[in-house]
């Protein structure tokens, strides 16, 4: 497992500035899937902004309101951009079941079941997402102490039981909308996701 071939990415962020990102690829990953990794700023030597960040393609790439990934994914690369950090995109699409499976959960979602029991009825787990790609990564680019953005708990918890040491958690913003409600209250009721509730409920 090492890096394959790193690379410069300029990109526009959210507020339309334009940033250079550095992107990695990898050879020998364990379960085979084109995860990357981008570089942004100058991250803290000691202790640096990770962020592990889970394929969406609703929300990454057409702006859907479903769910927060968008605005998570918007976050992390602006604020990387000025305090430095590295973004780890993993090809988990929807928590590790796939895009086709994500939209039939969407559609029991609409029948009245939230985004858990959803994935139990089409018989999966309620989250299939193993991280240890993702720790072979931050091992592949020398990073074993981290600070690290996420608001889910089981992420700190698998990456502390592949070796690596988080030294802390970051939240990320709550980015809620009428259509993401149910979708919010039930990551902070069934997956003891960290998601200020109080900031939540002030949001329309
Ligand atoms: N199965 C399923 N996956 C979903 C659904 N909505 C979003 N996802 C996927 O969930 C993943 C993002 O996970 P989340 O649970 O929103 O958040 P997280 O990454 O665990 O936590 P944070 O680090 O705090 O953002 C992405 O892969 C999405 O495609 C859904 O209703 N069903
Ligand atoms: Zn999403």
């Amino acid at each position: 497992m090492a890096i394959r071939t790193t690379v410069q990415l300029p990109i526009i962020l959210a507020d339309g500035s334009e940033a250079m990102a550095e992107m990695y690829s990898f050879s020998g990953l364990a379960d085979d899937k084109e995860h990357f990794a981008l570089k942004l700023g100058s991250p803290d030597p000691q202790h640096p902004l990770v962020r592990l960040h889970s394929e969406c393609v609703t929300g990454d790439a057409l702006g859907s309101a479903r769910c927060d990934c968008g605005p998570q994914l918007q976050e992390a690369l602006s604020l990387f951009n000025k305090e430095g950090g590295y973004l780890l995109y993993l090809r988990q699409e929807g928590r590790g079941i796939g895009l086709y499976e994500k939209l039939d959960a969407y559609r029991l979602q609409e029948q009245g079941h939230d985004t858990f029991t959803a994935n139990l009825k089409l018989g999966h787990n309620v989250d299939e997402r193993d991280y240890q790609a993702a720790a072979d990564i931050l091992n592949a680019l020398g990073l074993n102490q981290i600070m690290l953005m996420t608001n889910n708990p089981d992420k700190r918890q698998q990456l502390e039981n592949a070796g690596i040491q988080v030294h802390g958690t970051r939240p990320t913003g709550v980015f809620a909308n009428r259509h993401n409600h149910l979708y919010l209250q039930s990551k902070i009721q069934r997956a003891n996701h960290q998601i200020n509730i109080d900031e939540l409920l002030t949001k329309p």
